[in-house]
Order: structure tokens, then C-alpha cells, then sequence
């Protein structure tokens, strides 16, 4: 979708000291040395218990056309340090010219639930490129899983109401707003405003009418009678420009005209006020005139939390407008993935395991060519372990709690499980077949399902067990207790 939107090769979305790290790589001699990097990130957003990946979609577009153009490397030319003098040496703009994505990358399907320190996605390749996508497979799969586990936190609460995306105008720039409308599409939203997000990806598009409509008539009677008559198959009338209720009634007058016309009033739509009381005034006045079809829209600065309240108090909504809070995700505006390097190929063809120190513990990398495992019972998903493919689990396997090794846990060989990383490109080659956004949109439901409930509350979620396979665990220590020690003062 990202090179659609902007026609155009996108190897420069990026931050320029990957450029200088590939300079670097490539003057070193390392540029073709084979390294791991994961994609992971550290914590919930919304201080919550789940998160849903989103983004590999976009990822796959962007990387089956990374390529430097004449007109990037033109660019990159130009680019001088603190002397004023050139940057780059024109023998490595030409192998930047000539050169052809030989990444092997495993993912995490979009749609999956997933938990911190889970490799979202796993690259391996020659170091300077893996380098090179740093910058924008972060800035793909975070803003994307953000969104969608906003949306999948809206539909938790909305059960069985329609779910419409109304964001476009308030989001962050145009990529924000179409991406935003994938992911909340993906997330479980049912609509979007977004046209153009509807042309691109087949997300069905759904609206009502702004205040403006109402107020270029002489009156709001006459404002909905028009619209009616104009388009008789897609009427919902924004009835609260004057007074909410008043709305509600010159509604039904203008529906009472519909039905003689052989259509039906679709809904009205409530966008200010005391929406639970609103709602529930306005479904007496639709049910007493005989429109008991007729569906309460609700809109003005929602989100799960006011979702929450209004359910509680008895509202009587049946679809849900939502912009704002959604498609900036308002109260966590980032998630916090991060690219880490987790091994590099060593002369004599071993893995050499790296890890980036860091004195919080939650910030101490995981190294090893990882792999997830999710283990299930017959109630569903039970805990997700993270082990280095290097080491082959023989027979049952044991977990550490990677932040207290006094708890692990066995899984007998019999234990149910899949294994979550999926093959999605071998070598720079596209192996994987993409699910269609309906099949990625179920899945995230389906997904939903298998968890435990605990990890859906807002409010001190449970935590779902996530651990380090024995092995990996005692590696990682020893490379922590080597790295400490060899770097004392
Ligand atoms: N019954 C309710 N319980 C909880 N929150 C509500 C309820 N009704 C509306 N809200 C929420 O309260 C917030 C603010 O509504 P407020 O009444 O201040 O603005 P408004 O009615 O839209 O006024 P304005 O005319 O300025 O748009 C919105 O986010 C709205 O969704
Ligand atoms: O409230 P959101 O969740 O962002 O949903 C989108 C809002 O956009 C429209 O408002 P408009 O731009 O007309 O401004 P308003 O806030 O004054 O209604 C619409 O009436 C919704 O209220
Ligand atoms: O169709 C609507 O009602 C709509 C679209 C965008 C923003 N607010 C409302």
C-alpha cells in the first residue's frame, strides 16, 4: 500500500545513519557477513494484556520494491559531514545501484496475538541490509499494531454493535490516516469513511452526513427530507445540530415520507450530549412511530473507555462512529518496537550470539535465532516459549520466567503447540501467500478466543506466561555474565 500511496521507491524512508552504518559495513569489508536482527517490542500498549501485529502486509509491498532509484542515489550524493565534504564514496553508491535484497525473513502473521519480547519478525541476511530495514519495518509494523489493538480493545467492548471508522480527518497525515483504516478494519471495525482506504484494500466504506448539511437549509425538516429524496437507500440523519431530540423527531417525519417511497430510515446519528440518555430517548421515539429498525448511531470523542460506560449506563447504540482516539491511538501514541541484533556468522561458519546489556533488565536483549512456540490444552492457548532454532528441543521442553529464573515450567513432547514464525521471504524471493484482510480480520477474533479472559480486562490485565526455553535462557546468561565481565572498568 505505502509505495501505492506514494508511487514511488521508498529505500529512503529511512534514518540516515543506517546509510552511514551500511557505508560502514561495506568499507569494513562486512557488508555480505550474515547477521540476525529481531523485531520485537518491550510492552503492552494501553497498559494492557495483549497486542495484535499488524503491518507484514505493507512490509511485503515495501520490500518487493526496494530498490535505489537514480533519483535516490542522486540524493544520497549530495549528502556531505561537518567538512562539507561528500559522505558516501561513489564505489558504494554502486553497490547500493546494483543491489538485490538477499534477506530471509520470518514473521509472525498479521492478525496474531502477541506478546512482549516476541520476535514479530526475524531477519537474516547480509548485515547491511538487514541494517538498511531497521527504520522501516519499525515504522510499519508499530504504528499498524498500535491501531489495530486500539480497534481490537473497541470491539471487545462493542460485542455484537457495528463499528465504523471515521479518523481519516484527525489522523497523522495522509499514511496515517489510510493505514490507520487497514488496521482498524483488521482490528475488527466494521467500515470506514476512508475512501480511499476503501479503493485500496476492499474495506467496505459507510457514512452519514455532517452538521453542514443541516445548517445550508432553512430548516432541519427540510434538510433531511432532501437527503432522503436524494438518496433514499443510505439514509442516516445527523439529527443533534439544533436540539437532539427535536433531531430525532423531524427524522422520523422525513422517514415517514421514505417508507411511502418503498425505502426505510437506515438510522440517526447522536454526535453531542449525554449519549446514554439520548439514546435511550430517542429508541422510545423511533419504537413508539414504528421504526423499531431504525439504528442509533453515536459519535464525539469515543473510545473503549466512554464505549464502556455508555453500555453500563443502558444506552441503546447499535453502531459506533470512532476517529480521534482511534486512528491516533490517543492515549499511547507509540508502541515501542525495537530491532535488535541477535547473532552474527562468525569466519568459521558458527553463529556468534549477540545481546545489547542494559542495566533494567526488561531492556537486556534476547540473542539466538529465535522461534515461538504456543503452547495449547484443550481450554487454548497456555503459554509461549521463546527458543533459539540453533538448539533443537529434544523431548519435553523447560520454560524460564526470563525475569525470575525461580519459576519455569515442563511441557511434556506431547503438548499441543504451533510454532508462530512463518516463512515470508527466502533470500529476497516472496515464498508466502498472503491471507486476504478478511481472513487476516477473522483470524484476530478467532485469536481472541483461545486467550484466556483475563488478559482482555483493562485493568491489571493477567499476565500471559511468556519464557525463554531452558537453553536460551542459560545462554543468555552466560553472555551477560562474559559481556559484564569484559567490560568492567
Ligand atoms: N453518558 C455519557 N457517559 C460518559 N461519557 C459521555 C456520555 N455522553 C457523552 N459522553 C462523552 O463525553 C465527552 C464530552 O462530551 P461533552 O458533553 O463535553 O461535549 P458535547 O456534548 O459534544 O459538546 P459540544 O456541543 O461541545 O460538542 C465525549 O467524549 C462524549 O463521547
Ligand atoms: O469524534 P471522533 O471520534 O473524532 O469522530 C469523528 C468526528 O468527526 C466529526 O466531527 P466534526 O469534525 O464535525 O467535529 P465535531 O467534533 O465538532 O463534531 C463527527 O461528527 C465526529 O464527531
Ligand atoms: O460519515 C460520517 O458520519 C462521518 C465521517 C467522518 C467523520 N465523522 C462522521
Amino acid at each position: 500500500m505505502i509505495n501505492e500511496l506514494y508511487d514511488t521507491s521508498l529505500s529512503l524512508l529511512t534514518d540516515l545513519y543506517q546509510l552511514t552504518m551500511a557505508y560502514g559495513y561495506w568499507k569494513a569489508g562486512k557488508a555480505e557477513q550474515e547477521a540476525v536482527f529481531n523485531l520485537y517490542f518491550r510492552k503492552h500498549p494501553f497498559q494492557g494484556g495483549f497486542t495484535v501485529t499488524c503491518g507484514l502486509n505493507s512490509v511485503i509491498d515495501y520490500l518487493n520494491e526496494y530498490r535505489f532509484s537514480e533519483e535516490d542515489l542522486d540524493y544520497i550524493r549530495t549528502l556531505t559531514g561537518n567538512d562539507g565534504q561528500k559522505l558516501f564514496e561513489p564505489g558504494f553508491l554502486e553497490y547500493l545501484r546494483t543491489m538485490e535484497l538477499q534477506c530471509s525473513i520470518h514473521a509472525i502473521p498479521e492478525g496474531t496475538v502477541v506478546f512482549p519480547n516476541e520476535p514479530l519478525l526475524r531477519i537474516q541476511g547480509p548485515i547491511l541490509q538487514c541494517q538498511l530495514l531497521e527504520t522501516p519495518l519499525l515504522n510499519l509494523i508499530n504504528f499498524q499494531s498500535l491501531v489495530a489493538t486500539k480497534a481490537a480493545r473497541m470491539r471487545l467492548i462493542a460485542q455484537d454493535d457495528a463499528l465504523l471508522e471515521f479518523g481519516l480527518r484527525r489522523a497523522q497525515g495522509p499514511d496515517g490516516g489510510v493505514t490507520a483504516s487497514r488496521a482498524a478494519y483488521i482490528g475488527g471495525f466494521d467500515a470506514t469513511s476512508n475512501v480511499l482506504a476503501g479503493k485500496l484494500y476492499g474495506i467496505p466504506v459507510k457514512g452519514t452526513h455532517a452538521h453542514s448539511w443541516v445548517m445550508s437549509f432553512d430548516s432541519e425538516l427540510e434538510a433531511f427530507e432532501a437527503y432522503a429524496r436524494f438518496m433514499p437507500n443510505n439514509v442516516t440523519l445527523l439529527v443533534d445540530t439544533y436540539n437532539s431530540l427535536n433531531g430525532v423527531r423531524h427524522a422520523i417525519k422525513a422517514g415517514q415520507q421514505l417508507r411511502k417511497r418503498g425505502y426505510e430510515l437506515g438510522g440517526i446519528r447522536l454526535d453531542s450530549g449525554d449519549l446514554a440518555y439520548l439514546s435511550i430517548e430517542a429508541r422510545k421515539l423511533l419504537d413508539e412511530a414504528g421504526f423499531e429498525s431504525t439504528n442509533i448511531v453515536a459519535s464525539n470523542d469515543l473510545d473503549e473507555y466512554i464505549m464502556d460506560s455508555l453500555k453500563i449506563q443502558g444506552s441503546k447504540i447499535d453502531i459506533w462512529g470512532i476517529g480521534t482516539k482511534l486512528v491516533t491511538a490517543f492515549d499511547q501514541p507509540a508502541l515501542g518496537g525495537v530491532f535488535k541484533l541477535a547473532a552474527i556468522k562468525a569466519d568459521s561458519g558458527e553463529w556468534d550470539y549477540k545481546l545489547k546489556l542494559s542495566e533494567q533488565a526488561i531492556k537486556v536483549s534476547t540473542p539466538g535465532i529465535q522461534q515461538v512456540r504456543r503452547f495449547k490444552d484443550s481450554k487454548g492457548f497456555v503459554s509461549d516459549m521463546i527458543f533459539n532454532i540453533e538448539t533443537p528441543l529434544m523431548g519435553k521442553a523447560t520454560m524460564v520466567d526470563p525475569y525470575d529464573f525461580t519459576k519455569n515450567r515442563s511441557f511434556a513432547e506431547s503438548t499441543q503447540f504451533e510454532d508462530l514464525l512463518v516463512p515470508i521471504f527466502a533470500k529476497g524471493q516472496l515464498i508466502y501467500t498472503l491471507p486476504s484482510i478478511y481472513e487476516t480480520r477473522k483470524r484476530v477474533q478467532e485469536q481472541l478466543s483461545h486467550f484466556y479472559k483475563g488478559i482482555k480486562r483493562f485493568v491489571n490485565p493477567h499476565t500471559y506466561p511468556v519464557g525463554l526455553e531452558k537453553e536460551l535462557f542459560d545462554m543468555k546468561t552466560d553472555l551477560i555474565m562474559k559481556l559484564r565481565a569484559g567490560n568492567e572498568e
